[in-house]
Order: structure tokens, then C-alpha cells, then sequence
């Protein structure tokens, strides 16, 4: 695992201090970082794979390990944000799907499937603090959360039948949790990327913040909004309201996943992938 976890002391006892730290890695090398504020016991999760936070099976594995520690470790809330100036995430690496090794492609959608769990039917309360461009699967992390901050003219959207993709249901799922039927259908069949205005209005997100601060602020303060409800009373609640979208996927697992080797393999897919990349790399030079 490459991540870093940074603990406060006054929560953690020195039992929960040994559970927490995990072998640190070369400072380089770190994909993920784990940050509690000792006073609030609020949890700071940092994407951090340059240049564009694309989620490969290191990261996606860095990040549920993340999650993992944060919820045995009874934060009280999750941010997640990004250590870029401009991209909360690209999305899926398309490299991981790209000519894929068969076995690497079954763990990376395995992978991508266990970070949605666990982040949507988190105990712990979760936010996200969108500080850049949040594309497809970028953006299906900021929906997963209970809330969300974004700073002003990025975008985000699920993109995925602009690429000739069909998002799985559970992606579909998650958006439906957090828009309107009717406008969470436009944006799902357009493949739409909305601009941070857009997605005020629509219901996207719930806030806009002018500097990355400011959003983590803005997290923190939805947390705050708990204070005085049961956290068990809080947890039951939100598993209740995400349990139909959690069941249907755990009920479908390993055939979602054959779904997606199957639709990734085909060469026409093959083909499109090859062709973004190359319009990718393009824009780049
Ligand atoms: C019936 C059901 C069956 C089931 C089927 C399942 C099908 C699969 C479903 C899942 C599908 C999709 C989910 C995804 O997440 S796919 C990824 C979608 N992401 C995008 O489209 C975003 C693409 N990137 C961008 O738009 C831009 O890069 C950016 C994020 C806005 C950042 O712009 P920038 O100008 O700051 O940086 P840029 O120069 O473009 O990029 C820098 C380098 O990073 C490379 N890169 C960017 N994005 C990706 C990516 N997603 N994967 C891999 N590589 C990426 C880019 O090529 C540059 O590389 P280099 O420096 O030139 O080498």
C-alpha cells in the first residue's frame, strides 16, 4: 500500500495510533494521503497521482485502504479532495483498459467496485472538495459523497456515452441519488459536463467555494450540521436510503465485472480507447 496516514493525537488513543500508522512509503511514491484533525476528528483524504489523478488499481487500492482506516477508525467525516491545483480526477486511467492484461483488468473493475462500497455505504459522514476538473469516473467519487464543494469554472459530469460508453447502473444509481430523475437522465444520456455554475444550479453540488480552503471549510461544516443527531441513528438512515443501489451491485458483482471485460475487450471499444488517448496526448504537446 502506498499511502500516508497523519494522525492527531488527542483522538486516537496510542491502541488506535499503532492501528493507523502503516508503513510510509517514499514521500514520491504516496497515492493517497490520510490526514485527521485532532480537534474535529475529521479526515482529510488526498488524491495524489500526478498528473491528473487518474484511477488506476494502485490508486483505486490506495483509496479503499483509506477508506477502511478512516471508517475503523471512527472519524467523524471524510473529505475527499485532490493534491492538484486544477483536477479533483480524470477519471478512469484509460491506460488500465487500453490492451489490458485480462487479470489486471478484472482487478482494476474489482477495485473500482470496492471503493464505490465503501464510499457510498460509508458510516462515516463524507464530503468531497471538488478543486478541479472532475470527468466520468472523477465525478462518480464526488456523487458518492453525502455532499459536495466545488470551486468555480471546472467542470464535472459523467461523460460516458460522449465516449461511446454505456456507464454501468451503479454509476447511473449514483447520480440518481443526487439529481432528479429527469434532469439525472438528460445528463446521464447526453453525457453532459456541467461547469461548477451549472452544477450549482442543477443540484450537483451543493456549493461553490472560491479557493480550496474555503471548500475543506464548507465540508467541515456539513459535518458539523451532525452535531447533534445519533451517529447510529445518522448511519442507519443514509444505509437505508443506499441500500437498494449497494444490494444491486453486490448482488451482480463478479457478473458486472465480466460485463466490463467483455465490453472493454471488444475491438471496436479497442479501437475508440486507442483514438482518445491518441486526442488525449494530442492536446497535451
Ligand atoms: C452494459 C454495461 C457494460 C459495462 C461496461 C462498462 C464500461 C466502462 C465504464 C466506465 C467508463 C468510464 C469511466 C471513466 O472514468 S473513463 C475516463 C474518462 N475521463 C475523461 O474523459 C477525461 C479525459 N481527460 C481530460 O479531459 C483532461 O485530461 C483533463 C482531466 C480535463 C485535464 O486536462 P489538462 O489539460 O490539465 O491535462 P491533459 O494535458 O489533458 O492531461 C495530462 C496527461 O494525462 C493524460 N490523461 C488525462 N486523462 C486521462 C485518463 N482518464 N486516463 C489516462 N490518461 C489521461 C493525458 O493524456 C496527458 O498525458 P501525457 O502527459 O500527454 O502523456
Amino acid at each position: 500500500m502506498q499511502s500516508a496516514l497523519i494522525v492527531g493525537k488527542k483522538i486516537c488513543s496510542s491502541l488506535l495510533l499503532r492501528n493507523w500508522v502503516r508503513p510510509l512509503s517514499a514521500a514520491s511514491d504516496k497515492l493517497t494521503n490520510v490526514e485527521v484533525n485532532d480537534k474535529t476528528g475529521f479526515a482529510k483524504l488526498t488524491m495524489n497521482r500526478p498528473p491528473v489523478n487518474g484511477l488506476n488499481l494502485d490508486l483505486l487500492r490506495d483509496l479503499h485502504q483509506s477508506i477502511q482506516d478512516i471508517e475503523k477508525n471512527k472519524c467523524r467525516g471524510l473529505i475527499l479532495t485532490s493534491a492538484s491545483n486544477t483536477i479533483f480526477s480524470a477519471g478512469l486511467d484509460i491506460m488500465e483498459m487500453y490492451k489490458p492484461d485480462q487479470e489486471r483488468l478484472k482487478q482494476f473493475w474489482t477495485a473500482l467496485q470496492d471503493v464505490w462500497l465503501a464510499l457510498y455505504g460509508s458510516a462515516v459522514p463524507t464530503a468531497a472538495a471538488i478543486n478541479g476538473h472532475s470527468p466520468a469516473g472523477g465525478c462518480l467519487l464526488a456523487a458518492s459523497c453525502e455532499y459536495r464543494v466545488m470551486l468555480p469554472k471546472y467542470t464535472i459530469g459523467l461523460n460516458e456515452t460522449q465516449l461511446g460508453i454505456v456507464a454501468p447502473k451503479w454509476f447511473m444509481s449514483t447520480f440518481r441519488n443526487v439529481l432528479p430523475r429527469r434532469i439525472a437522465e438528460q445528463a446521464l444520456t447526453q453525457g453532459k459536463m456541467f461547469t461548477s455554475d451549472e452544477a450549482l444550479k442543477i443540484g450537483l453540488v451543493d456549493e461553490l467555494a472560491a479557493t480550496k480552503e474555503e471548500a475543506l471549510l464548507k465540508c467541515e461544516k456539513f459535518f458539523a450540521s451532525f452535531a447533534k443527531t445519533d451517529p447510529i441513528a445518522r448511519y442507519l438512515t443514509k444505509k437505508q436510503l443506499r441500500h437498494n443501489d449497494i444490494k444491486e451491485l453486490l448482488d451482480e458483482k463478479v457478473q458486472d465485472v465480466e460485463n466490463f471485460v467483455l465490453f472493454v475487450n471488444q475491438p471496436s471499444v479497442q479501437k475508440g480507447l486507442g483514438l482518445y488517448l491518441e486526442s488525449l496526448k494530442k492536446k497535451a504537446k
